[in-house]
């Protein structure tokens, strides 16, 4: 067995007819994927639907692979919601996240894949995890209960690719992004994510002269947020210039809370009433920072600020999901 933390030696920029298979090609992260990789030269993706291939079914991810034996792999499917979306359906989310992902690393190790990127979540560590968090807190506490068991599933990916490698020297890495937003996300009134929930409720609420907006929890808890574009630049990235063992935090390394970011978007979308802050929602984790050094120390840094980025997704969200 060769050093697990060296991996493969392969160069992912080198053949741009590669064949890559992106899984989750039409989700907010898998479709930041496929157009950095189309916008670098890539041009052999192959992409599959939920409906054309559903993941958590063994027998069709198995012929899937046997017969399409992609070179690369960047698993961005999976079952995803906020906080609510978390706390209402915990069998779904630990069920369908351990399903795909172990149907996916197993299948591509087994047909020859050559790189795999899994991508986790900051949800993954400790609820009093120390600030910023670093990868190796991952373990050290009890999670957050309104999303743990989307965490313990997705702590079963990163340590999944760990055995592999391990086992098989095989190329597996992970990446944990903190919370993401931009074109192609759900927009979804409950079961989103905070920043669309609120584009969508502000934005409603602006256009129906209504007087204000019912935000959730206290405010006080605070995220980092991180554009989808950037994130995508990261994976291509890792999937060229790292190769190692351990898990990989993605984050801006700027947090804000709730409050400062509705008030934020509230601006960017041009509402002029108030929020009203519905205390029986839950805050969930009080904090969670990422330390985002250890990816920085390879060379990756990302561009676009919350501000940019919100004026971006705002303008998308008019022209694709605003009826
Ligand atoms: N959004 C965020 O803030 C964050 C996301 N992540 C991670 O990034 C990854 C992608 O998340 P995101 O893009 O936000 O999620 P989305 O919900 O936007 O996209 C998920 C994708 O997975 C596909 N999918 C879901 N179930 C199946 C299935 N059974 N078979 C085949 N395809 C399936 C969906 O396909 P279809 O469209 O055809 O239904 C969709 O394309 C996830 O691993 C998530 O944990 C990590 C941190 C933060
Ligand atoms: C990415 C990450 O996403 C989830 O964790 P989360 O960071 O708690 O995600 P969230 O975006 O849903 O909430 C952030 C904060 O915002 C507040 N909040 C206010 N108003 C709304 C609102 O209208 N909708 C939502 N969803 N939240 C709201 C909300 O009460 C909370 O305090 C994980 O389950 C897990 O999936 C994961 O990995």
């Amino acid at each position: 067995m060769g050093d697990p933390s060296n991996g493969s030696a392969l160069s992912f920029f080198s053949d741009k007819s590669a064949k890559i298979f992106v899984a989750g090609h039409r989700g907010l992260v898998g479709s930041a994927i496929v157009r950095k990789l189309r916008h670098l030269g890539f041009t052999n993706l192959v992409l599959r639907t939920h409906l054309e291939l559903d993941l958590t079914r063994q027998n069709d991810v198995e012929s899937f692979f046997a017969t399409e034996k992609p070179r690369f792999v960047i698993l961005a499917a999976a079952k995803v919601g906020g906080i609510h979306a978390n706390n209402t359906y915990p069998a779904d989310f630990i069920s369908i996240n351990l399903q795909i992902q172990t149907n996916v690393i197993d299948s591509s190790y087994r047909h020859g894949v050559s790189k795999l990127l899994f991508l986790g979540s900051s949800c993954i560590y400790p609820k009093f995890a120390p600030q910023p968090i670093p990868e190796d807190a991952l373990l050290t506490g009890p999670l957050e209960p309104t999303n743990e068991w989307y965490a313990v599933a997705k702590i079963a990916g990163i340590k999944m690719c760990q055995a592999y490698r391990i086992q098989y020297n095989w190329d597996a890495i992970s990446g944990m992004p903190t919370n993401l937003y931009g074109p192609n996300d759900n927009f979804h009134p409950e079961n989103s994510h905070v920043l669309p929930a609120l584009m969508r409720r502000f934005h409603e609420a602006k256009v129906k002269g209504a007087k204000e907006v019912v935000v959730w929890g206290t405010g006080s808890p605070l995220r980092e947020f991180l554009h989808v574009d950037d994130l995508a630049d990261a994976v291509v990235f890792m999937m060229e210039s790292y190769s190692g063992l351990g898990h990989m935090n993605v984050g801006s390394g700027k947090e804000v809370s709730i409050k400062e970011l509705a008030e934020l978007v509230k601006d960017v979308v041009g509402f002029e009433g108030k929020l009203v802050w519905d205390t029986s929602k839950p805050d969930g984790t009080p904090r969670k920072l990422m330390d985002s050094s250890k990816l920085a120390a390879l060379g990756w840094t990302p561009k676009i600020s919350l501000r940019d980025g919100l004026v971006d997704t705002y303008k998308w969200y008019l022209q694709h999901v605003e009826q």
